[in-house]
């Protein structure tokens, strides 16, 4: 996969974001993305994305792209903007330390980057609550080892619970992103979320570890994560959880449903696809994944076909893998609407940009917050299997939570604890 353009430009601030046209930032080791709207936001839903994608793109300048988020409900409105790109991860870099730093949104004051993150005035609220989390995994549990008197068997539900942290000014989400910014092993996003009228403004703000779908030409890169342990201070103990998640089979399973998933819709696009038969382990921060590279050569490269299966195409096809809803994909979506009580908006979705020739980069939203206000809505989520543990998810939900509230600057409970 070659790397992402990075053409150069120069390092001029951008105005302040208004509410309404704010800009989308993706910004990881191999990639960066500015991009500023210039025109209305596309808001079609993931299943007629890939139609509307292939009437729009060719009409995208070159430095254009068509950039934002997709909500984890297939059927709800998007939100996508056609952007002017800044792609120079050095003037992307200085361009978030100015947002970051100025009153935009009145943020929370820069200088608490340089105090201590703990003297922020946080109230964090679970919701639902750990025990009723649990509660909701035991069900789920309960449905997976129940063999249906009719329809479809499930094999996999992915149960999310959030934590509702409350501050005592509006956040910045520059600030909040800039804070992300140390782990090289995951994408950092700022994306503008839709409101409704004379509502704050809002954004999804994360630093993801999973690449939902990138496509430069005819190649496709695909890069799942499933089974998770949390990475530990302690270096010996630590390796030992990554040794352990390995040999986990209860992790392997959960992680193969997703590969499958993948692998079965990207195949018939596709005249070569490796899948290689064994995951990786894949480390950020803060958390241990198991992670399979899926790389694969698009059949047709004629320009008609590549403008059918633009990256924005191929993700809303994939979306949601079995890594963020659950297989078989309807029964499972089904289960955890039933048994979340917290919609998930654009967690779980996915972040990304695409370029007129249908070339893009798509992540998972996840490691992220809904940020409005003077609000964080943290969202974190868990590969449910008949095996499961309720206490060994709520865990894993409670790590993932770690690296966001770590860049908020909450005191940070234990991990058995929220
Ligand atoms: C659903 C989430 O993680 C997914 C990605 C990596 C590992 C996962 C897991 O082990 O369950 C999840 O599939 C989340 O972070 O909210």
């Amino acid at each position: 996969m070659p790397a992402l353009s990075t053409a150069s430009a120069p390092a001029t601030p951008a105005p302040r974001p208004a509410p309404g046209a704010s800009p989308v930032l993706l910004h990881g080791q191999h990639a960066s993305l500015l991009g500023r709207p210039l025109g209305p936001v596309l808001a079609a839903p993931a299943a007629a994305l890939g139609v509307q994608a292939a009437a729009l793109l060719p009409t995208l300048a070159p430095q254009a792209r068509l950039a934002g988020a997709l909500p984890f409900d297939r059927t709800a409105a998007s939100h996508l903007q056609v952007v002017q790109a800044q792609t120079n991860p050095a003037a992307v870099q200085a361009w978030v330390q100015n947002q970051a730093e100025i009153s935009s949104t009145s943020p929370l004051p820069v200088s608490n980057e340089r105090q201590s993150p703990h003297t922020l005035d946080w109230s964090l609220t679970a919701e639902p609550s750990r025990a009723a989390y649990e509660a909701s995994v035991a069900r789920c549990v309960q449905r997976l080892r129940d063999v249906p008197a009719s329809g479809e068997a499930l094999h996999k539900v992915v149960l999310a619970r959030t934590l509702l942290a409350q501050a005592s000014q509006a956040l910045n989400p520059w600030w909040l992103a800039q804070r992300l910014g140390a782990d090289p092993h995951v994408l950092r996003y700022v994306a503008p979320l839709p409101v409704a009228a004379g509502d704050a403004p809002a954004w999804l703000v994360g630093a993801t570890p999973e690449r939902l779908l990138a496509r430069r030409g005819r190649q496709v890169l695909s890069e799942p994560l499933a089974g998770s342990a949390p990475r530990l201070a302690d270096a010996s103990a630590s390796r030992a959880q990554a040794e352990a998640l390995q040999a986990s089979a209860k992790d392997q399973q959960e992680h193969r449903y997703v590969v499958q998933a993948i692998a079965d819709l990207l195949a018939p696009l596709c005249r070569q696809l490796r899948v290689p038969p064994q995951p990786t382990l894949h480390a950020t921060a803060t958390m241990w994944h198991l992670g399979t590279r899926i790389e694969g050569e698009l059949r047709d490269p004629s320009p008609h076909a590549l403008a059918q299966t633009s990256s924005l195409a191929l993700a809303a096809l994939l979306h949601p893998t079995p890594a963020v809803g659950g297989t078989p994909r309807a029964p499972a979506l089904q289960a955890l609407a039933e048994l979340e009580p917290v919609p998930r908006g654009f967690y779980a979705g996915a972040v990304g940009w695409c370029d007129a020739h249908g070339d893009g980069d798509w992540h998972v939203s996840l490691r992220c917050a809904r940020v409005q206000g003077a609000r964080a809505r943290l969202f974190a989520g868990a590969g449910i299997v008949a095996s499961s543990s309720p206490q060994a998810e709520a865990a894993e939900t409670r790590a993932k939570f770690n690296a966001m509230l770590h860049a908020l600057g909450v005191r940070v409970p234990p991990l058995d604890a929220l």
